[in-house]
């Protein structure tokens, strides 16, 4: 069964979002785009909190989330407990994240990165497993 992604964003990456979502579902994921729709504008930590909720209760694997810098809607998503969100505007912290702080979340600036950089930040990250060992034991404190 494919693994399922959520995504999610504010009115600055409704465009990203999308081709996000197109990215990851070309990857083999089911995507769960929880919106919003419209370019009206919005408040990022409704969208972040969604998303991170979908991710917490086990409904999705991963979410990817989305806002102008990245930064608010992380922290948003940060808030809910069992969730690591990073924000990442390169290929080898989208990497890390996975490898070694088994991020459920990725976050993305759209107003920093371009899509093709984007979406090459995306396939770091949905397709890079968490190593594990010594990397366990601190996420273990972090969750903790
Ligand atoms: O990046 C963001 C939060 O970190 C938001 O997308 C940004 O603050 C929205 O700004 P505006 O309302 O001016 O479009």
């Amino acid at each position: 069964m494919a693994q399922r992604i959520v995504v999610s964003s504010d009115h600055a990456a409704i465009e990203l979002r999308q081709a996000v979502a197109r990215h990851a579902q070309g990857l083999g994921w089911d995507v769960v785009d929880i919106g919003p729709t419209s370019t009206e504008s919005t408040h990022y930590p409704v969208h972040g909190k969604a998303a991170a909720e979908k991710v917490a209760s086990g409904d999705c694997d991963l979410g990817i989330i989305l806002c102008g810098t990245g930064q608010g809607i992380m922290m948003a998503a940060n808030k809910v407990p069992g969730i690591r969100c990073g924000v990442c505007s390169d290929t080898f912290s989208a990497r890390m994240i996975r490898a070694h702080n088994d991020a459920n979340m990725l976050s993305l600036g759209a107003r920093v990165v371009g899509e093709g950089l984007a979406l090459d930040i995306v396939e770091a990250f949905l397709t890079t497993a968490f190593e594990g060992g010594r990397h366990a034991t601190r996420v273990e404190m972090i969750e903790a």
